[in-house]
């Protein structure tokens, strides 16, 4: 089910304190980076130095339009939602049809087999626009 399933996961250098706080719980990626499975843990690394974070569990994977991101989704970033809007149009340009990866960190020391928050399985077959 989940065998090829990402164990990795990078972000920008300057988010990844976000990260590791757990101040931010989402992230927005293309469908490129939407393998994700919920249920699976994931390494953390920077992006420009690959430096290892912390671990996070994936909670759910599910489709989202550029047009329909909102305060709400900022507040899950942690960042102002006109800045987000800014930072995704540059990481991919011109893409409506976007993923929204929604994850909890797991805390060092505590087995991930210990986090048993329900998480969502959602078909992604709905990203109909
Ligand atoms: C290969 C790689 O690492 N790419 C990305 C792509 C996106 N992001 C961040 O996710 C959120 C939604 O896009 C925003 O906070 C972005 O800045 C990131 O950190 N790194």
């Amino acid at each position: 089910m989940a065998a090829d399933a990402p164990t990795k996961i990078t972000f920008f250098e300057f988010l990844t304190p976000l990260v590791a706080s757990g101040k931010k719980t989402i992230t927005i990626r293309d469908v490129s980076e939407s393998h994700y499975q919920p249920g699976t843990q994931v390494e953390v690394y920077t992006l420009e130095s690959h430096i290892k974070v912390c671990d996070i569990l994936i909670l759910s994977v599910e489709p989202l339009a550029f047009d329909d991101i909102n305060e709400f989704h900022a507040a899950q970033e942690s960042l102002p939602l006109d800045e987000l809007k800014h930072l995704i149009q540059q990481v991919y340009p011109d893409q409506q049809c976007l993923f929204l990866i929604s994850f909890s960190l797991i805390d060092a020391g505590i087995s991930s087999n210990t986090n048993s928050t329900n998480y969502l399985v959602i078909q992604r077959e709905f990203c109909a626009f």
